[in-house]
């Protein structure tokens, strides 16, 4: 048998994104991963930052934005514009063949509207369908795609998406290709047990322990779907799942890694 190529997926959060030094020094390490890559960022924290000085509050519900017709164009222009870009034009100063994409772009991800019950999200979409044959072929033609969690469903409506989530999808999608590593990079060293002690990362986490950290409420908020799209990721094909600190993305064996 013939093994699969390798190729890293790698998710950046938010809280890196809003601080430009620790965020030129993690694209500096994606840069020099070997190997094919892909890249997808969030950006939650600019986005809401972006609409407090619009006068309009977010609101979050577990770990989700809900997102009505101006929160949609406001995370649109912060995701797919002001954050993509940028992090693409940095990639590329730094020899990488970064290629900036959402959903649309190439019907590459394709998403439905979330039903509006039991929680009217609004405006937010959940991943039906990647084509892992047209991203495979930007990958071999040697493109680092870098995702914005944007998508749209079948009719042309765009629809805001969980970063976390999409990397899940994309990592996924690709593993029928490759062996896929999907290393979730964030401003914490993993998932820790007391999370006012940056050192107490717990080293493994699986289905049933993720059940007993979230009944003793040692993890909360984004964590909790941060979480299950890893545990999904790994049960569906994903060779090696990792949270870990933005610093840490080369050292493969720091942080928290995810088993079935
Ligand atoms: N046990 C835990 N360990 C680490 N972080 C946790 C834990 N429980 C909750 N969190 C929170 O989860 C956050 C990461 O999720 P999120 O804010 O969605 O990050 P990102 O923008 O990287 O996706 C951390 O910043 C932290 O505040
Ligand atoms: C539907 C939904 O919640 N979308 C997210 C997309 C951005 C994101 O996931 O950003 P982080 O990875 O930085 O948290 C949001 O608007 O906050």
């Amino acid at each position: 048998m013939t093994s699969k190529p390798t190729l890293q997926v790698v998710k950046i959060g938010g809280n890196v994104i809003d601080n430009p030094s620790a965020l030129a020094s993690f694209l500096q390490d994606f840069a020099s991963l070997p190997g094919p890559k892909l890249l997808v960022h969030g950006g939650g924290k600019i986005a809401t930052q972006m609409a407090a000085s619009m006068g309009i509050e977010s609101q979050m519900i577990e770990g989700r934005r809900v997102t009505d017709e101006e929160s949609l164009r406001i995370v649109t222009m912060v995701y797919a514009g002001w954050i993509n870009k940028s992090i693409v034009a940095e990639l590329q100063g730094l020899s990488c063949n970064a290629l900036g994409l959402t959903g649309p772009d190439g019907r590459i991800v394709l998403s439905k509207k979330r039903a509006a019950t039991p929680i009217d999200y609004g405006f937010v979409g959940d991943i039906v369908t990647v084509n892992a044959e047209s991203l495979s072929g930007l990958v071999q033609a040697g493109f680092s795609p870098v995702f914005a969690p944007i998508t749209a469903d079948a009719a042309g409506q765009l629809l805001n998406t969980n970063a976390d989530t999409m990397a899940q999808a994309l990592a996924i999608a690709l593993s029928s290709t490759y062996d896929v590593t999907l290393t979730y990079c964030f401003e914490k060293k993993g998932v820790l047990l007391d999370p006012n002690d940056d050192e107490s990362v717990i080293s493994s986490i699986h289905p049933a322990s993720f059940i007993e950290l979230k009944e003793k409420g040692i993890v909360s908020a984004g964590m909790i779907p941060k979480l299950e799209n890893a545990l999904k990721a790994i049960s569906a094909g994903v060779s090696v799942v990792r949270l870990c600190h933005a610093d840490n993305l080369q050292k493969t064996e720091i942080g928290t890694k995810i088993s079935a």
